[in-house]
């Protein structure tokens, strides 16, 4: 709702919609009256339109688009046209962000005052949507084409100063926005109103809107290929320049009608919510992030100053909280301490930080090569090699060292972290955070929850990683967990491929065009052959295995001939110019598909007597993405991962999924689970020996419902218990 009073004959509206006044109908509502009221109240001489809390309203409320309200009179773009109409100033007051459809309401007013700290902008289309109450027809109007490009198809915020600079806020005001608001509509309330209407003004650049708009979209299909949602921007951002208010509102409604009952509008929308879903956990026996407290996290250390682990330090350090890095060697020590400061004066020469910001942050930092410097701290995230006996090394020597109730976490990927914890003597207080790397840069953090871990150091851990920037998402304990987990038949599918008739560019080429930036086995070359081939050989040896023998290790899908003669011919992947594809030199980045490794993959099908075979894109294309989906319903179904949402998050957040299918699991559902259990069994069929061809329980239920279940309900059919 909003709220209505009166300030001598200021009429003062307040969005009321906490948490971030989401312009709801109820919202959308009493604006609209609010205005009818101050514009019949005779004693009311101007209004001010402001957002009651932390923030203005932050656009229109996304569940809305679903359930069909937002379409409800008034809608957004009768609410915009109504305070524009109205002969009484309206100044819109800003504190917090006005973004989407709580900035239209703004560019619908006739003055716009903004915090200092205050942010604007359309993010519209990371939900697959567009400003469609009349955004893209009044920005270009206040600040030009150029910049609203750049704003609405970018959906990036813009700060107090820019804004002020641009022309869309008036004045940037010191203290209380609503009082300051007041003053401002006082000191405009006898000003004439023809020229502050914005939908009545002329495009400034329109001169130059033809050449502006074709490199828009030019840029907007090569950045984002198949999105629906900037193209649409674009286009009624052109339609802005040609032609008046009345015409183009009809042209960006028709737009955004489209947009909004597009599958990608519906995935990215779910994203959205999956995203703000993950941090809230629940584990067995019913203590979850609403019923348990955290202990306050004052200083954290990091012991291991390789790629990852500097990587954690940047993230602690920009998150104001002090660090210890914890290395073996001054050698090492030297080596982090320079990656982090290099990191840093890279930020500043970007004009990311300020140098004053830069030196303040690594203030924070304190390098030793001491365990027992450590003794005070809260958190201590080990980052050393992924190897059992070094981590259980570590850890007894942490637990000696660190206070009682110090939590220890371990960046694991793939390793067992019980075992880790049986290292200590307090495994309550142990947990895994895998991060993914870059770790000050990726968004994802996959936190690993051990038999023994306590649901304090669960919420406690949770926190930290809020705050240092994170998307937390809590699994269970398993090879893999979630992410790596699923990773593991994808790639197995990838390379089995290269066995029965494909070659690497084909595979990735499938998988690219799906919308996965870097196929399966770029990603080999990437990480390394010689890495992959080192994994395999120590999961071979933890499973009683002789790596070297096809017999041993077929049956668990550890199997991989192709990489293995690539590594034995010393092509390790990007680093030595050759893996699965050439390169132009050592590092490049450039993927040559190489004929020598066609011969490689060739010869070893004739000495195995395999007949190769034309493999069609839908196979490739199935074998890779449903095998991978098939064992995220396993991770739900063992309750490895508490909710399909959060397999979603892992690999929209860790691994490149992209965001407008939702996720696996969110594709899974738009495949349909009946067609989806139907190919998996195909190929379980067709390859009996591969475990992973196995169906899912749970989905082999699920496709057995008379009527598809919605996605959020699939928890309901998982039968085994939680294993969080
Ligand atoms: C015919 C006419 C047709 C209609 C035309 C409409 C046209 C219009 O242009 C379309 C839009 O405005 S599209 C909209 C364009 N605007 C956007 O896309 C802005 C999206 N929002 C954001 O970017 C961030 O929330 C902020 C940066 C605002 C705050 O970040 P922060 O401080 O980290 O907070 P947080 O954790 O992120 O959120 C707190 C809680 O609020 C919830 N919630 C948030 N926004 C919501 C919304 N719009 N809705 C509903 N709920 C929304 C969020 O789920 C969470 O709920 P929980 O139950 O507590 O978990």
């Amino acid at each position: 709702m909003a709220d209505y009073r009166k300030q001598g004959d200021v009429a003062v509206l307040h969005a009321n919609n906490p948490p971030v006044n989401a312009l709801s109908y109820h919202v959308r509502q009493g604006l609209y009256d609010g205005i009818e009221a101050a514009e019949k109240d005779p004693s009311v001489k101007c209004i001010v339109i402001c957002g009651k809390g932390k923030t203005f309203p932050v656009g229109a409320d996304i569940r809305e688009f679903a359930s069909g309200s937002a379409k409800k009179f008034p809608n957004l773009i009768e609410v915009c046209d109504k305070i524009e109409a109205c002969t009484k100033p309206v100044v819109a007051a800003i504190h917090g962000f006005a973004l989407g459809g709580g900035l239209e309401i703004s560019l619908g007013c006739h003055y716009r005052i903004g915090g200092t700290s205050c942010k604007v902008g359309f993010p519209e289309v990371n939900i697959g949507v567009l400003p469609g109450a009349g955004g893209t027809q009044r920005l270009p109007r206040v600040i030009g084409l150029k910049p609203s490009l750049d704003i609405i198809t970018s959906g990036c915020h813009v700060g107090a100063k820019e804004a002020l600079k641009l022309g869309i806020l008036d004045k940037i005001v010191q203290g209380d926005v609503v009082t300051e608001g007041i003053k401002f509509a006082k000191s405009v309330q006898n000003q004439p109103l023809h020229g502050r209407r914005v939908s009545t003004m002329a495009v400034p650049d329109v001169s130059q809107a033809n050449a502006l708009c074709n490199s828009a979209m030019a840029e907007v299909k090569r950045k984002s290929s198949g999105l629906l949602a900037p193209v649409a921007c674009v286009k009624s951002l052109r339609v802005a320049a040609q032609t008046p208010y009345k015409d183009g509102i009809k042209i960006e409604s028709a737009l955004m009608l489209q947009l909004m009952t597009s599958g990608q509008a519906k995935a990215l929308q779910y994203a959205f919510f999956a995203e703000r879903l993950a941090s809230k956990w629940q584990v067995p026996g019913g203590a979850s992030h609403a019923t348990v407290t955290p202990r306050p996290v004052k200083s954290c250390a990091v012991v291991g100053g390789g790629y990852m682990g500097s990587g954690i330090v940047m993230c602690i350090l920009n998150a104001g909280l002090p660090c210890i890095l914890v290395e073996a060697n001054q050698k090492f020590l030297d080596r982090g301490i320079k990656m982090i400061q290099g990191l840093y004066a890279g930020s500043v020469k970007l004009g990311k930080m300020s140098e004053q910001d830069a030196k303040k942050t690594l203030s924070l930092l304190k390098p030793t090569l001491r365990y027992e410097d450590l003794k005070d701290v809260d958190v201590v995230i080990e980052a050393v090699f992924e190897d059992m006996k070094l981590k259980q090394e570590v850890f007894g020597k942490l637990d000696k060292v660190c206070k009682k109730d110090a939590l220890l976490c371990s960046n694991t990927s793939t390793l067992n972290i019980d075992k880790i914890a049986s290292a200590t003597r307090r495994p309550d207080r142990v947990m895994g955070m895998h991060f993914f790397a870059p770790a000050y840069y990726m968004k994802l953090l996959e936190n690993i929850r051990g038999a023994e871990t306590s649901p304090q150091t669960v919420a406690t851990v949770t926190q930290l990683s809020v705050k240092i920037g994170k998307v937390p998402v809590l699994v269970g304990n398993c090879h893999g967990f979630v992410g790596n987990r699923m990773m593991a038949p994808y790639t197995t599918e990838a390379q089995r491929l290269l066995e029965e008739g494909a070659y690497p560019h084909q595979v990735d080429q499938v998988i690219e065009e799906f919308g996965i930036p870097i196929g399966p086995l770029k990603v080999g070359d990437l990480t390394g052959l010689d890495v992959s081939w080192k994994i395999t050989r120590e999961v071979s040896r933890m499973l009683g295995l002789d790596h070297t023998k096809r017999e041993d290790v077929e049956p668990f899908g550890l199997y991989f001939p192709v990489r293995n003669a690539l590594y034995e011919k010393g092509r390790l992947g990007r680093k030595t110019g050759a893996g699965f594809y050439k390169y132009e030199k050592a590092g490049s980045k450039v993927a040559i598909p190489d004929p020598l490794v066609m011969d490689i993959i060739d010869h070893h099908c004739r000495e195995e007597g395999i007949d190769r075979r034309r493999i069609p894109p839908q196979e490739i294309y199935e074998r890779c993405l449903y095998s991978l989906i098939n064992e995220g319903f396993k991770t739900l179904e063992e309750g490895i991962a508490a909710r399909p949402e959060d397999v979603d998050i892992i690999w929209l957040l860790g691994y490149g999924w992209p965001r407008y299918t939702g996720g696996p699991m969110h594709f899974a559902s738009q495949i349909g689970l009946r067609r989806l259990y139907g190919r998996i069994e195909y190929y379980h069929n067709k390859y009996p020996d591969r475990d992973h061809w196995t169906p899912s329980r749970l989905l082999k239920t699920l496709s057995q419902q008379e009527h598809p279940v919605p996605l959020a309900q699939w928890g309901q059919f998982a039968s085994t218990t939680s294993r969080l």
